[in-house]
């Protein structure tokens, strides 16, 4: 592509006799550069893109694109004002604008948005539609599956796909980090939705307002008539409606109150069973996954499915089929008779959740397992500490992912926490494998034993009993191997 057609709609100065190189490709990292690419240098927050042009050069480069003064280069260099701005832009110019040809869905909030997508994707898929899914757990892309790094890939990684997709409709999760790093510029988006916002990520966006401004942000990549879907029954939700009706997006609005677009009502908590209603007409939406979350989760793909056009009754039915999203509250029964349930919470209001649901399943006793991530968040641990402490009869410290924090380091602040907030119901057992032995050999018929954190997730550490995840853990514990 020529570099003037690659450069579309970017605000930047490109001299005459530039204009027509042909560019074979693009890369944000020098290592991945050949013969008349383009480089895109980009400030990170581990390395400097920019200290990283000479060897894209070397390697084949033939313009490059950075935000720094630089000088004295020997091929083109064109100053951009935000660098991962540009990349979007210019991947999205690469690749033919793939999203304005698909019916691009983006997701975002704190909760619910893996849950929310597998569902959706699971309804549109059961009604005929092909469907890529972008997000945590993995990307599928025409029915392939690939691994993902990260919950919202670079704009490079996502315009490819996007290219690559030859489904109908693309369900993508939008992270925060996503959204401040411009992963998702160049994409336009015919519904948003969200889900919901808890304290997290504080580590990286500072304040609750910083955080709630960034996820507001994705409805400003709506296509012309694209709707908003949004779950209001909680604050930030609210506020969030209001302020995108003042800037006139049509916001189909989810919530318990009358001023509702869709209005919540008759909530039969222990059959996962909702009443919605719209404009006077009502539906019963019937799920097997369970959880007071799980019921918004299912309300919020039940109206963006319908806006895509599917039959009501088409829906619920699918609705009944679902199965459910691995490592979210994903149950196995042990032959005691006592239930574990493995999830992927790591917010206050998730762990709520997943202790409240477990409560009005008939918890006889609830012992909860769970650590804390290293390099992340810590302003949440006690938030989340508390909320343990008051509904769980008993839990367990243990180790997460630590990240770049050294062993002694997490196992000292756990015993830190544990002696401030525990109201002396918590214990500390570091090795998490263990903690799980332990909490199964001292279950009874009845007994739920919650494990938080990792959910799908691999195990990043070794532990004392060779397994790689909780829920291979709890197979193995309750199987009986030595
Ligand atoms: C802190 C953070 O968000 N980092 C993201 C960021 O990396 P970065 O730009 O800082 O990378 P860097 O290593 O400093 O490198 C800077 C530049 O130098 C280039 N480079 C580097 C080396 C070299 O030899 N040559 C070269 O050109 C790199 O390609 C890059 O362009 O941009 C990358 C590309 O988009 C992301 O993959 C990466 O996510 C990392 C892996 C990450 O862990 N991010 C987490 C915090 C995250 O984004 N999480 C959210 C989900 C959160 C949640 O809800 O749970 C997500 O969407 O995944
Ligand atoms: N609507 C919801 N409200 C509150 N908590 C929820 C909701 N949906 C899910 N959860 C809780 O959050 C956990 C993560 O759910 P899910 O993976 O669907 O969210 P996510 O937004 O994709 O999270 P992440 O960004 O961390 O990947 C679940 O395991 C559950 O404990």
């Amino acid at each position: 592509m020529e570099l003037k057609h690659l450069l579309n709609a970017l605000k930047a100065e490109i001299k005459p006799e530039i204009a027509n190189l042909t560019i074979k490709g693009i890369a944000d990292n020098s290592v991945d550069v050949s013969k008349d690419y383009l480089f895109v240098a980009i400030k990170g927050f581990k390395s400097n893109g920019h200290d990283f042009i000479d060897d894209a050069i070397k390697r084949g480069a033939c313009v490059i694109v950075g935000e720094m003064d630089i000088v004295s280069l020997p091929i083109p260099y064109i100053k951009v004002a935000n660098s991962r701005r540009a990349l979007g832009i210019i991947a999205s110019n690469f690749y033919h604008h793939p999203s304005k040809s698909k019916i691009m869905i983006g997701i975002t909030g704190t909760n619910g948005k893996t849950t929310t997508s597998y569902i959706l994707k699971h309804i549109l898929e059961s009604n005929g539609h092909t469907c890529s899914l972008i997000g945590t757990i993995q990307n599928i892309v025409n029915g392939e599956v690939y691994d993902s790094k990260n919950t919202t890939p670079s704009s490079l990684v996502l315009q490819k796909l996007l290219f690559e997709s030859k489904d109908e409709i693309v369900i993508m999760e939008v992270s925060s980090h996503g959204l401040s790093q411009f992963r998702i510029e160049g994409i336009t988006f015919d519904y948003c939705l969200f889900t919901n916002l808890d304290q997290e990520h504080l580590d990286y966006h500072k304040t609750m307002e910083e955080y709630f401004q960034t996820k507001l942000s994705l409805f400003s990549y709506l296509k012309k008539n694209g709707q908003a879907i949004v779950n209001t029954d909680n604050v930030w939700g609210k506020k969030l409606a209001e302020k995108l009706k003042d800037k006139n997006i049509y916001v189909h609005s989810l919530g318990q109150s009358e001023d509702n677009k869709f209005q919540i009502l008759d909530l039969d908590f222990e059959n996962s069973v909702v009443q919605l209603t719209e404009d006077n007409e009502s539906v019963q939406l019937s799920s097997p996954i369970i959880g007071l979350h799980n019921i918004y989760n299912t309300a919020m793909a039940y109206i963006t499915a319908k806006l895509i056009g599917i039959e009501n009754d088409n829906i619920l039915n699918s609705i009944k089929l679902f199965q459910g999203v691995k490592g979210r509250f994903e149950i196995l029964k042990l032959h005691n008779g006592a239930t574990v349930v493995v999830d992927y919470a790591h917010t206050a209001d998730a762990v709520f959740h997943c202790l409240t649901t477990s409560k009005k399943y008939g918890a006889k006793k609830i012992t909860h397992i769970f650590g804390f991530r290293g390099d992340r968040d810590e302003s949440k641990r006690q938030r989340i500490l508390a909320v343990s402490s008051e509904f769980s009869d008993e839990f367990i410290l243990t180790l997460d992912d630590l990240n770049s924090v050294p062993i002694n380091e997490m196992i000292e602040s756990l015993y830190k926490l544990n002696n401030h907030y525990a109201n002396n119901k918590g214990i500390v057992m570091p090795d998490r494998t263990s903690a799980i032995k332990w909490a199964i050999e001292n279950s009874e018929q009845d007994d739920w034993i919650l494990i938080t954190g990792k959910g799908h997730e691999i195990y990043k550490q070794n532990f004392s009993i060779p397994t790689t995840s909780d829920t291979e853990t709890v197979l193995y514990i309750d199987n009986g191997e030595k």
